[in-house]
């Protein structure tokens, strides 16, 4: 059960302070995958896509939102998986953690559907060079949002939030992990800065109405407002599908640059990470010192109850 927010649970996050990360640089590669009705079909396009990356350097490979299953309510239920049960209880995930630990690659696997006790969740698995499953991110904020004859879809109807904000350590450094519509609550990568996040990866499925308006700004402001990396990956776009993916996945550096995108169509992106560019933008923009603590403050609510 959620708590409500009381006072004496508040806490000021300290001044966020930017740990070494195992590699300064390198290659991650964003799979933008085209999703159909046929889950079988979707792992394999998974990880043929994942070992295109890979043999083409990446080092980090992040799939979409939802890239086993039709983005629809009626579809959840069907496509969900039993992670923490694993093997033949989530052929996805067992996928991931085969896949990772033979190439040798960090994945942060998108999102599935993912079932627990009587609940569903939208779930993000981050695996490790060596097959582990390192983190489990579970959208905190659902997508529920009507615009009269755009579009309406009720995620909440079939999933509930999760509770936790995630961050790990991995060995392309300290990641930070949203689910699409978290990208829009600026406070969660904010914490995550302060937790020392080198790069925020959202997989994500924006749609067609807010994705021409918001998605690139989204990542754009949440890259140069905390000086950092922020990669984006959608499903491709299908114009028969019940919901149509605006597409676009995108790197964006911490001076808020779009260093490599994409149209609608299923591509693998490929671009350079140099992390020493954190370091750069924030001595030569040091937007941490000028921060006006003593005017207004991030406060962390502790889960007394969680
Ligand atoms: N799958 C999502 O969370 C979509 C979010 C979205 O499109 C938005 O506008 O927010």
């Amino acid at each position: 059960m959620a708590s409500s927010f009381k006072p004496e649970q508040a806490r000021v996050p300290p001044a966020f302070q930017l740990p070494i990360p195992p590699v300064s640089k390198f290659k991650i590669g964003l799979c933008q995958l085209l999703v159909t009705a046929d889950k079988e079909r979707n792992i394999a396009h998974a990880r043929q896509a994942i070992e295109d990356a890979a043999k083409r350097g990446a080092q980090l490979v992040v799939l979409p939102e939802i890239w086993n299953s039709p983005i629809s309510n009626d579809s959840f239920p069907v496509y969900a998986e039993d992670i923490d049960a694993g093997g033949d209880a989530s052929p996805s995930t067992t996928m991931l953690s085969e896949v990772a630990s033979l190439l040798k690659i960090t994945i942060v696997g998108g999102s599935i559907p993912e079932r627990c006790g009587d609940r569903l969740y939208n779930t993000c698995c981050v695996f490790d060079t060596d097959g582990k499953l390192k983190a489990k991110h579970r959208k905190i904020h659902l997508f529920d949002i009507d615009i009269p004859g755009k579009i309406s879809f009720q995620e909440s109807k079939t999933f509930t939030a999760g509770e936790t904000p995630t961050v790990v350590d991995t060995e392309v450094g300290r990641i930070g992990i949203g689910i699409c519509h978290d990208i829009r609550f600026q406070e969660l990568v904010m914490l995550y800065a302060v937790r020392g996040a080198h790069l925020i990866c959202y997989p994500g499925a924006f749609n067609m109405t807010t994705g021409p308006l918001h998605w690139e700004l989204l990542q754009r402001a949440r890259a140069v407002d905390n000086q950092l990396y922020v990669a984006t990956c959608s499903p491709a776009r299908d114009v028969g599908a019940g919901y149509v993916a605006w597409g676009h996945s995108t790197l964006v550096g911490p001076f808020g640059e779009i260093l490599a995108t994409t149209e609608h169509d299923d591509a693998i992106i490929i671009s350079e990470v140099d992390y020493s560019q954190i370091e750069l933008r924030r001595t030569s923009l040091p937007l941490e010192k000028q921060r006006r603590g003593d005017l207004y403050q991030l406060v962390e609510v502790q889960r007394l109850n969680s």
